[in-house]
């Protein structure tokens, strides 16, 4: 079977049609780069495979990078994230999409690898998020021989990457477009964060004021959770893995426990980390009844589904996003969006305003390798700090702020990168 889809009803298509609207109006940085490039349509001889999360906001991306010439195969690389009605309206404009919401882990690999197989010569480029589509590009290098370069968007993949890139493994140029200010620091923490509370109480209408609310992982996404569901009066603590990050999280403000601590009394469990099995069944035997788990990290992993399923009884579906697991010992535990990603599944993911400055990122790196990846060699590439500051500034243009221009001087210091207050300058996890 092919997740392809394929003649999506017309009432889906109207319905996607409507989100892009709504999504491109909110996408101002990445409707001045389509203007620019409409005309010229450097992309033409481009064949571009996508593996985002399947929103409103990466269909917006998606029409960009179709405007500038390129054929473009896409899918979610997500159990829980695809919106099927921007699939069908992005189908319906021609463009090559695989796959739908709710697919089991087995299903969202096979239409990761038709999208690969989507063009008789296979992808010139790559717009990746977690890796699938390099992964599947490198193990399998006879389905894509015109293969020039590939994006990596997410902290975890760029990550991985790098150490593909360490073991002589990558035969292709990567460009990392997460380690930039414009949007591990932005479209992670602010993004993130507040689609991820968003998703939280939309699946359980919970009150955040004075519930006991554990973020596992204090990086960009797990300090944007906590931030946001402090502002809502959640008592948050803080369970991390680097003393550097349990610094900033003791300095920001919040108790750091280690998991076994905090889990005590916890309502809400939310894990933001990258790493698989950050909760496992040692920790599901710490927690009280009543708890709602649930991940904005990376995909499925993060919450040890086996450890949860051999505790449990019996398990109920209570809400459209909730699964209760009644376990053996007569607690139970809320499970949300299965363990998947929260603000993907039960919420819209990232607001387009975010996704805006992530996404123009996404968008100028593909042109850019358009037109001179064969000048870069195998390996990871960074984005030039002059760059982020670029996308930065088209986006204070959009929201209408205005800063002082650099003197030369200051200028001179922050160009020069590592200096403190330099455009090379990012705080670290
Ligand atoms: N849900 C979304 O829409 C969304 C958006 C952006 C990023 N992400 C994903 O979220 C994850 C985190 O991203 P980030 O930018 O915050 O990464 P990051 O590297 O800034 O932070 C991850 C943090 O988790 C910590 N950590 C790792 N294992 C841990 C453990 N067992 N217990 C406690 N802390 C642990 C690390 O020390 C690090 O500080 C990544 O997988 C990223 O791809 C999700």
């Amino acid at each position: 079977m092919s997740f392809r889809v394929t003649r999506p009803p017309a009432e889906l298509v109207e319905l996607g049609r409507a989100a892009l609207d709504v999504a491109r109006d909110q996408m101002p940085v990445l409707a001045g780069i389509r203007s620019e490039v409409a005309g010229t349509r450097p992309l033409q001889a481009q064949r571009v495979a996508g593996c985002v999360h399947l929103t409103k906001e990466t269909g917006v991306l998606v029409e960009l990078l179709v405007a500038a010439g390129a054929e473009v195969a896409w899918t979610g690389g997500d159990e829980v994230s695809t919106q099927d009605e921007v699939a069908a309206a992005l189908a319906a404009e021609g463009v090559e999409v695989f796959g739908r919401r709710g697919m089991t882990t087995a299903e969202v690999e096979q239409a990761v690898t038709e999208t690969l197989g989507a063009f008789q010569d296979g992808p010139t480029l790559l717009v990746d998020n977690g890796t699938r589509l390099i992964e599947a590009a490198l193990s399998a290098p006879g389905t894509v021989p015109r293969l020039v370069a590939a994006t990596e968007k997410t902290t975890e993949g760029c990550r991985r990457v790098r150490e593909w890139a360490e073991q002589g493994r990558l035969r292709f140029p990567v460009v990392n477009v997460n380690d930039l200010v414009t949007k591990w620091e932005v479209d992670n923490t602010y993004g993130t964060g507040q689609s991820t509370v968003d998703g939280i109480v939309r699946a359980t209408g919970v009150l955040l004021a004075g519930k006991r609310f554990v973020v596992v992982g204090f990086g960009q996404v797990g300090r944007g959770v906590a931030l946001r569901a402090r502002g809502m009066g959640a008592r948050v603590v803080v369970c991390c893995r680097s003393a550097r990050t349990a610094v900033r999280a003791r300095l920001a403000g919040f108790p750091v426990l280690p998991p076994h601590e905090a889990l005590v009394g916890a309502d809400i469990v939310c894990t933001a980390t990258g790493y698989p099995d950050v909760l496992t069944g040692e920790h599901l035997d710490a927690l009280p009844g009543g708890a709602v788990l649930c991940n904005t990290g990376h995909s499925v992993t993060e919450i040890n589904l086996a450890d949860l399923a051999e505790r449990t009884r019996e398990t109920k579906r209570i809400r459209p996003h909730v699964q209760r697991h009644i376990l053996h010992d007569g607690r139970h535990v809320d499970l949300l969006s299965g363990g998947g990603l929260i603000n993907l599944d039960a919420a819209e993911g990232n607001p387009s305003e975010v996704m805006d400055i992530t996404f123009a990122n996404q968008a100028l790196a593909v042109l850019d390798l358009a037109a001179g990846a064969d000048r870069l060699a195998p390996g990871v590439h960074e984005v030039p700090a002059e760059r982020d500051e670029d996308v930065a500034r088209r986006k204070l243009a959009a929201m209408a702020v205005r800063i002082d221009a650099p003197t030369p001087e200051q200028l001179e210091v922050l160009t020069s990168g590592g200096h403190p207050g330099s455009l090379g300058e990012r705080s670290g996890p």
